[in-house]
């Protein structure tokens, strides 16, 4: 038996309230086994969070974690031009060897920034599993489907792919993996396709994630070929009717909010990368009072172009107000909970709560700085002044990813140097 005991410092309980408590965990289970007084619990082994505060591990409900590669490369461009013109001639020239050094290189930013679990979105998944799985994060993943300039054998394929993938890899790495079924969106995955693959995909159980009404280009087209608003679309050929979350959920009428709570789908919203392609404010506050399960994603890195939590989280509150035109919406409690336990929900998590039985996943910010003096409100500094790099240690599934700032899965340089020569490498490759 062993246990790991987070030690010294304050805990932000799932009421948001912040006490002076010791986090017990076991490395057996893989759960949180006590929260109590300081000094009245004992471990095998400590982890030091004196003058830190002790939080759930953030969930990041929307990425493409191997785009580490393409950061940087194409900003400044709405979604459909970035996509077609500079993303996706380049993602073309992706080996697997590069999506796995990509996918290592974001893992290792998401540790260093308090992130535990993430849902991504791309392919060569079984490189991205298996850095997940040494990575010792959670979480889901999927082989994306498009349709759109393929042939019908071709589209076909990719669906079929997105079963498969999602069957093969459910439960990977000692079960911290869970996998979805992948329409890449409602306008890149022709209608006939989706009728035929959604049903299977439901008869087999499987959690659907997609991006939608992202942009009000994407729309329009939507509407004059079907007759209806995206998401009663996306109903109509049934993706809805399972466990779905949409990424995005920028241009959504409130017929299309009222069918999100009725239907309990999800939105992973992902503020920077909607303002970075300037395609619009989600009306966050009105999905929450809705009922909606809303989450925080980074979307990835050549949109964002981090994958910092924290920045998320604060771009989430601001947006939030500027879409409600109202200071008072999505307040800080709000956007930790979204991080947090919403994000954990979303993917189908036991995660983003400190409390006996929970999974093990957390992180201590060192509250030892000028930007988080003085600490009037803790949940306030979470949601506005900390970053990312605040983050003094990482844990999941009661494991210690990083411990006083040093990454323990992986050799750091190492991830680094290789991202950065396969990056530019792709970049060659795809000039040429
Ligand atoms: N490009 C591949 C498979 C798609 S993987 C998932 C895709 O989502 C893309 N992506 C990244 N961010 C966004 C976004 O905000 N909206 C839509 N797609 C995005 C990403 O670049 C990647 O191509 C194909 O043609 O078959
Ligand atoms: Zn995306």
């Amino acid at each position: 038996m062993s246990e790991l005991l987070v030690t010294g410092g304050q805990v932000l309980r799932p009421d948001l309230t912040v006490e002076r408590a010791d986090v017990l965990v076991s490395q057996d289970s893989g759960d949180i086994v006590a929260v109590d007084e300081p000094g009245t619990l004992d471990g095998d082994d400590e982890l030091d969070a004196e003058n830190g505060l002790v939080i759930p591990g953030l969930v990041n409900a929307h990425t493409h974690v191997a785009m580490t590669l393409l950061r940087g490369l194409a900003d400044d461009k709405p979604l459909d031009a970035w996509l077609q013109e500079d993303i996706w001639p380049v993602e073309a020239e992706l080996t697997a060897e590069d999506i796995r050094a990509g996918a290592e290189l974001g893992l290792v930013e998401m540790i260093r920034s308090g992130t535990t679990a993430l849902s991504d979105m791309y392919f060569e998944v079984e490189e991205i599993a298996e850095a997940v799985d040494q990575a010792g994060m959670r979480a889901a993943l999927g082989f994306t489907a498009v349709t759109v300039g393929k042939d019908d054998e071709g589209a076909r394929a990719d669906l079929q792919e997105s079963l498969d993938v999602a069957r093969k890899l459910d439960g990977r790495a000692d079960g911290r993996v869970r996998t979805t079924f992948q329409p890449h969106s409602l306008t890149t995955v022709g209608e006939e396709y989706l009728r035929e693959f959604v049903p299977k995909a439901l008869d087999e159980d499987l959690s659907i994630h997609l991006h939608a009404n992202e942009t009000a280009d994407e729309v329009a087209p939507i509407v004059d070929e079907h007759g209806m608003r995206p998401l009663a679309y996306a109903d109509d050929v049934g993706l809805l009717d399972g466990d779905t979350y949409v990424a995005h959920g920028v241009h959504v009428d409130d017929s299309e909010i009222d069918l999100l709570a009725e239907t309990d789908t999800g939105v992973a919203h992902c503020p920077a990368s909607n303002m970075k392609l300037a395609s619009g404010m989600a009306p966050v506050q009105d999905l929450l009072d809705a009922g909606v399960t809303v989450g925080i994603g980074t979307d990835g890195a050549a949109s964002n172009n981090d994958l910092d939590m924290f920045d998320e989280m604060r771009d989430a509150a601001m947006l939030g107000k500027l879409a409600a035109d109202d200071a008072s919406a999505v307040d800080a409690g709000t956007v930790v909970e979204m991080a947090t336990a919403n994000g954990a929900d979303l993917l189908g998590f036991d995660s983003g709560r400190i409390e006996a039985g929970a999974n093990a996943d957390l992180a201590v910010i060192d509250l030892d700085a000028p930007h988080l003096t003085p600490a009037h409100d803790l949940v306030s500094h979470l949601a506005y002044a900390v970053h990312g790099s605040d983050v003094r240690h990482t844990v999941c599934d009661g494991e210690v990813l990083m411990r006083d700032r040093t990454v323990e899965v992986f050799d750091e340089v190492a991830v680094r140097d290789r991202a950065a020569e396969r990056a530019a490498a792709l970049v060659e490759r795809a000039e040429s």
